[in-house]
């Protein structure tokens, strides 16, 4: 996979208020990076950052690759069947095969049939990390993948996080649980206002 990830020296203003000042670093091929801070602090904020959504007031971000992006909105059809709501995703990305694999790897594949507004909180999270690797993005921005998950789910995603590095993809991870991520660069937006 080819990616790579740079912050440099940005800096983001939200509501008049700086959440982080001059913040630097660079991912390469594998390489991690664990986001933490207490509620507030701008973790989301820094995610919207590295994914283009939001303009930082100084500084540039990078990215070689494409990037996919889990957040709370899991973006699928509550009508739709998981199956069909997943492959329209990857359809776009030109993967539509990759929906079912994908659902597999997040132990869910028993759920295709079944419409996405019937899910739990903690499976409609799986299906969104579902549809993040179906993307086949190299470059991985997850705010709070781990919210709603078990501990098993939450292992899940740690060996999938694993997995991607090994193929040479990228990751940051946002969140205020813990989640182990050997080597991750660490993080730390300041304290909340
Ligand atoms: N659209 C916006 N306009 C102005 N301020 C905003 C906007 N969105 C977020 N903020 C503020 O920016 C700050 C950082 O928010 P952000 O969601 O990045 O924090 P966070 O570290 O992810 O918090 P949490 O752990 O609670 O999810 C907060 O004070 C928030 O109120």
């Amino acid at each position: 996979m080819n990616a790579r990830l740079v912050l440099d020296g940005v800096t983001c203003v939200r509501g008049g208020r700086t959440l982080f000042e001059g913040l630097s670093f660079v991912l390469d091929e594998g390489g991690a990076a664990l986001v933490t801070g207490p509620n507030g602090a701008g973790k989301s904020s820094l995610i919207r950052v590295a994914a283009g959504l939001l303009q930082p007031v100084a500084g540039v971000v990078t990215v070689e690759g494409e990037r996919a992006l889990l957040t709370e909105a899991a973006a699928l059809d509550p009508e739709l069947p998981v199956a069909k709501a997943l492959g329209f995703w990857s359809g776009l990305d030109g993967r539509r095969d990759a929906a079912e694999a994908a659902l597999d790897a997040v132990g869910l594949s028993h759920l295709a049939p079944v419409p996405v507004r019937l899910l739990s909180t903690g499976q409609r999270r799986r299906v969104g990390i579902a549809r993040v690797v179906a993307s086949g993005a190299p470059v991985w921005l997850l705010d709070e993948p781990a919210n709603g998950l078990d501990h098993a789910a939450t292992a899940m995603l740690g060996h999938l996080i694993s997995e991607h590095r090994l193929n040479g993809g990228i990751v940051v991870v946002a969140t205020h649980l813990p989640i182990h991520i050997p080597g991750a660069h660490g993080v730390v937006i300041g304290e909340a206002a």
